[in-house]
């Protein structure tokens, strides 16, 4: 069974008429998929709202108790059940996920480092496994799955997951044939300002060393990269049409 996994990125989780005519096409396919949400903007928002500054490293989000208690409230209450409810209306059979529903994403604390000293990012997570039976039963069902990446610790806890890390964990778990990251770019735009064709995986380190990849576009290329190189055939990132293909 060959199946894709496209991930939609926190932008477009919010556009209403890219996400009725991204469901329509969904509801087209004959090959089976798997939705990963983001959502990080909309957390953002919220913390800012109750006086929290949001902080990143690496383009993670730094994760202390209550933070996490809003990631999960956003992005498994909101977002996912929002997403849900569209794609239903489209016509799918849809089902929301989080990592701890049938322990779809185990994970455990990631460490890092930020300029050689340890960065203690609080509850962000790692996958360490992917309960890929569960989902290869609901597809076999005909049953979309659309999970938010808040992952299952093997602590216990809740993790927060960067979202196209789970995509990436996801599309290799279940030997996916494709791996779509959707954004509210139509794909990696190059010096011109155009969106490129394809990027290999040295000019997609040279287009971050030249800052010609920014911002949250950094982590989009890097899993992409990483999807490549665990053996993913097709990684693209973008807009259907106007995608960047991210190649060996
Ligand atoms: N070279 C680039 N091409 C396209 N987008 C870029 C580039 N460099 C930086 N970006 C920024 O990256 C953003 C996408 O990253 P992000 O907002 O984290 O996406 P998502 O929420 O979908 O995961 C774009 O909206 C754009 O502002
Ligand atoms: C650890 C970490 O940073 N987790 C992300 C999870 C959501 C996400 O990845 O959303 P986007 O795809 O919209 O960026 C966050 O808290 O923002």
């Amino acid at each position: 069974m060959l199946i894709d996994v496209f991930k939609l990125g926190g932008g477009e989780s919010e556009n209403q008429t890219f996400l009725q005519s991204f469901a329509a096409e969904l509801k087209e396919r004959s090959q089976p998929f798997v939705v990963v949400h983001g959502g990080g903007r909309e957390v953002a928002r919220l913390q800012q709202l109750l006086g929290i500054v949001p902080r990143y490293v690496a383009g993670l989000r730094v994760t202390d108790a209550t933070t996490l208690k809003l990631v999960e409230m956003v992005l498994v209450g909101e977002v996912n059940k929002r997403l849900v409810r569209l794609f239903n209306d489209a016509g799918l059979n849809a089902l929301g996920l989080s990592g701890a529903d049938m322990r779809l994403l185990r994970a455990r604390k990631m460490l890092i480092q930020e300029n050689g000293v340890p960065a203690d990012l609080g509850y962000v997570g790692e996958i360490t496994g992917i309960n890929t039976d569960f989902l290869h039963a609901l597809l076999a069902q005909g049953v979309t799955p659309v999970i938010a990446p808040v992952a299952y610790g093997e602590d216990g806890c809740a993790y927060n997951v960067n979202a196209d890390q789970v995509a990436v964990a996801v599309a290799k778990a279940l030997g996916a044939a494709g791996l779509s990251f959707i954004t509210d770019v139509p794909g990696v735009l190059g010096e011109s300002g155009l969106p490129m064709t394809s990027l290999s995986l040295t000019e997609a380190q040279d287009a971050i060393r030249d800052g010609i990849v920014r911002d949250g576009m950094i982590p989009k290329v890097k899993a992409a990269a990483a999807g490549v190189v665990e053996g993913i055939p097709h990684v693209s990132i973008g807009r259907a049409t106007t995608a960047t293909r991210v190649y060996r």
